[in-house]
C-alpha cells in the first residue's frame, strides 16, 4: 500500500483525478475487456476528484465509458439523496458517459438477493473493474462495509451501523429517521478484486480511521485496511488526515514520493513504470 500526502483536499482531488485520467488514457483493450471500468463511491470526499475529472474532460484531456458502485434501500431513485441521483449531480451528467455504460445498484429491486448477484455478474461481464475509486468512513468502512463485514464478502445486502447513520444525517436535513437502515454495497472482496485500488482520505475526522487502516493490522471491524493485502493500493489524504499517524509513518511514506520524484525525473514516467517505480505501478 502507498500513502501520498496533499496539502488540502483540493490538491487530493487534482492529484487523483490527474491519475484516473493517465490510466484511462493509457488503458489497452483487449478481448472482452473493452472498456477501463472504474468503480465510484459517493459522499464528500470524492468530490473534489469528479470536479478535476470534469475539468479534464471539459479541456479535452479524457473521455468516458463504463462506471460502476453502492445505493440505498428504501428511498426512491430520483431522491435527491440517493447514490443515482449523486452520482448524475455531481459526475455522469457533466461528462460524455452513455448512460447504458454507468452501473449502480438498484435498492428498490425486488429481489436484492438477485440484484446484488447480478452485479457480481454485471462486473465478471465488463472485464472486472480497473480501478476501484473510493472513500473512508469515520468507523473506518469502504462503500457500505460497516465494521464486523467479511473481509471475503461479495455484493450484499448490508445494515448500516449507527455510527454511519448518524454521520450521514448531515445529507438529510439532519433527520436522523430519515436516513436508510440499508444499504446494498459491493463486498470487500468485490473491491479486492479489483486490479487496483485508490482511496480518498480527507479531514480531521477521518484522522483515527486512516492511522487505524495503515498502522494497525488488517482487522474486520476497519474495513479498509483489508487493503493492506491488495497489490495495488494508493491512499490519498489531506495534512488535516494525517494528525493520528505516527510522524515516523508520515516522513517514510514522503520519503518514498521523493525518491520516486527522482527517479521519475531520471527515467521518465514510463521508464521509472519499468523498474517497478511509477506511481502507475504496484506497491
Ligand atoms: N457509503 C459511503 C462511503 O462510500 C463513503 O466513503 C462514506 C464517507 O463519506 P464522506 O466522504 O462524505 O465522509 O460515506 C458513506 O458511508
Amino acid at each position: 500500500m502507498r500513502l501520498t500526502i496533499r496539502d488540502t483536499k483540493t490538491e487530493v482531488g487534482h492529484y487523483i483525478g490527474d491519475y484516473i485520467a493517465r490510466r484511462i488514457n493509457t488503458f489497452v483493450p483487449s478481448e472482452g475487456h473493452a472498456n477501463f471500468v472504474l468503480g465510484c463511491p459517493t459522499g464528500s470526499s470524492p468530490l473534489p476528484v469528479y470536479a478535476r475529472l470534469v475539468e479534464l474532460y471539459k479541456a479535452g484531456k479524457v473521455s468516458f465509458k463504463v462506471i460502476n458502485m453502492d445505493e440505498y434501500v428504501g428511498i426512491p431513485r430520483d431522491h435527491p439523496e440517493s447514490y443515482h441521483t449523486f452520482m448524475f449531480k455531481n459526475f455522469f451528467s457533466l461528462i460524455d458517459i452513455d448512460p447504458k455504460n454507468t452501473n449502480l445498484l438498484d435498492g428498490n429491486a425486488e429481489d436484492l438477493y438477485q440484484e446484488c448477484e447480478a452485479y457480481e455478474a454485471k462486473i465478471k461481464a465488463v472485464g472486472g473493474i480497473d480501478l476501484f475509486l473510493g472513500g473512508i468512513g469515520a468507523d473506518g468502512h469502504i462503500a457500505f462495509n460497516e465494521p464486523g463485514s467479511s473481509l471475503k464478502s461479495r455484493t450484499r445486502i448490508k445494515t448500516l451501523a449507527y455510527e454511519t447513520i448518524l454521520d450521514n444525517c448531515r445529507f438529510f436535513n439532519n433527520d436522523l429517521a430519515a436516513v436508510p437502515r440499508m444499504a446494498l454495497t459491493v463486498g470487500v472482496q468485490t473491491v479486492l478484486d479489483a486490479r487496483e485500488v485508490v482511496l480518498v482520505v480527507t479531514g480531521q475526522n477521518k484522522a483515527l480511521a486512516l492511522s487505524q487502516m495503515i498502522e494497525g493490522g488488517v482487522n474486520h471491524m476497519v474495513t479498509a485496511s483489508a487493503l493492506q493485502s491488495h497489490p495495488w493500493a494508493l491512499v490519498v489524504c489531506d495534512e488535516d488526515a494525517t494528525s493520528e499517524l505516527r510522524v515516523k509513518t508520515v516522513k517514510y511514506f514522503k520519503s518514498i514520493e521523493k525518491v520516486q520524484d527522482e527517479v521519475e525525473a531520471k527515467y521518465g514516467e514510463a521508464g521509472a513504470g519499468r523498474l517497478g517505480l511509477s506511481r502507475v505501478t504496484a506497491a
